[in-house]
């Protein structure tokens, strides 16, 4: 491991909404090391974007709250640090978000609100001495310099034409291009960290592996840090070094792309990749059930209601905690236990798993956890057993 740059520790984030409180971030930790980039990856609702609004300082307080945590950047600590959370921001982070058309202004021109970002920098406070040396001119800000930064900027994300651009409304481009505005206005500041929420779910295959390409590009060539959230394993892999596998508002598992992908090790990461539809398969098996309802959370490990693998008087009273394996592998599942081995408990899981198939698991919401004679030591020793 190098320095981190980012490091979340033990966030936990609430809700206060009409059916109760909604406890939905439980304790995430996880680290961005300098110059890499980190996905986030899990299905819809499992708090990812709770996760991307906390770290840029962003979370509508209220109705949410942030119970419990700390967030560093480069040492400082931010969450219970306000003025360092903006400062931060405005300085060092950079933001690309899902939707263009929401996040650009209807009524100002490309050119426009990119000037308006140079000149501001995302500043929410922007202060009377500010627009004065705005208006007086600092060398830096003059409009040549500013036209000149706009323009290269749009070219080096291929955007045709970019004098025809800045004069054009965002209704009048195409979702592919108004999302390389979007990212050409993130880079405008200057930014060393960007977090990107699903920047490519609104296009078409096709432009989202340029978007993705032109991203990666300006990330390498700026030697940039990113946060990239995504509930899509495919482009998780062709952006990140590491995913983080979320689960109802917690880590299920941390891993290099290849190991998440090729051997996924949490029963809910297997369920992920196995509903990875491939091309020359019909048959696939998918996950069960829906996540929690976050006001009367399940007990012990929140997968437990639909994990194939769990086993009754563990898995619903234990929360698992991560458990460290070789090569910075995490995994919170309490099949881990012990340090096994990832091939033999892979195999135990899946055999878990065949045989509460077997049982008859009931379609649609899960009956949750086996009744089993078998404990997870007993498993575990099974395992070893296996292993030797
Ligand atoms: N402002 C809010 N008020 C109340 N509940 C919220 C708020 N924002 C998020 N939540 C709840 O937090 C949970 C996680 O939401 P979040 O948007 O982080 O999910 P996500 O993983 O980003 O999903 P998606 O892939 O659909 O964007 C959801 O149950 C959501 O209803
Ligand atoms: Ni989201």
């Amino acid at each position: 491991m190098t320095d981190p740059i980012l490091e979340l520790r033990d966030l936990e984030v609430h809700f206060n909404t009409f059916d109760g409180r909604a406890e939905v971030i439980n304790g995430v930790d996880l680290t961005v090391e300098e110059g890499e980039t980190v996905a986030i990856v899990g299905e819809s609702g499992c708090g990812k974007s709770v996760t991307a609004e906390t770290v840029m300082g962003m979370l509508p307080q209220p109705p949410g709250e942030i119970v419990n945590g700390e967030l560093y950047y480069r040492d400082e600590e931010l969450l219970g640090d306000e003025t360092a959370h903006e400062r931060v921001k405005t300085e060092s982070l950079g933001m690309i978000f899902q939707d263009p058309m929401t996040s650009l202004s209807p009524v100002f021109t490309v050119g426009e609100m990119m000037r308006d970002v140079m000149t501001y920098q995302n500043k929410t406070n922007v202060g009377w001495l500010e627009i004065f040396r705005n208006i007086v001119g600092r060398r830096d800000v003059s409009e040549a310099d500013m036209h000149d930064r706009c323009i290269e900027l749009l070219d080096r994300l291929q955007i045709p034409d970019p004098e025809g651009i800045l004069d054009r409304y965002p209704i009048e481009l195409s979702g592919g291009m108004r999302q390389r505005v979007l990212i050409a206005m993130a880079m405008l500041g200057e930014p060393e960290f960007l977090i990107a929420d699903e920047p490519t779910t609104a296009l078409d295959v096709t432009v989202q592996d340029q978007i993705l390409d032109l991203l990666s590009e300006q990330v390498k060539r700026e030697d940039l840090s990113m946060l990239y959230i995504t509930h899509n394993l495919g482009v998780a892999r062709r952006i990140a070094d590491r995913i983080y596998v979320m689960y109802a508002g917690e880590i299920a598992e941390v891993g290099s792309c290849e190991d998440i992908l090729d051997e996924p090790l949490h029963p809910y990461s297997r369920g992920l990749v196995d509903s990875v539809p491939k091309l020359t398969e019909f048959d696939r098996e998918g996950i069960e059930g829906l996540i929690p309802n976050y006001t009367e959370p399940p007990s012990g490990c929140r997968f437990h209601p639909r994990c194939p693998a769990a086993v009754a008087g563990e898995c619903d009273v234990t929360r698992p905690p991560r458990f460290e394996l070789a090569d910075g592998r995490e995994v919170a599942c309490l099949l881990y236990e012990d340090g096994l081995s990832p091939a033999a408990a892979n195999e135990i899981a899946a055999t878990e798993a065949d045989t509460n198939r077997g049982s008859g698991t009931t379609h649609g919401r899960s009956s949750g956890p086996r009744e089993s004679d078998e404990s997870i030591e007993s498993l575990t020793q099974r395992m070893e057993d296996a292993n030797e």
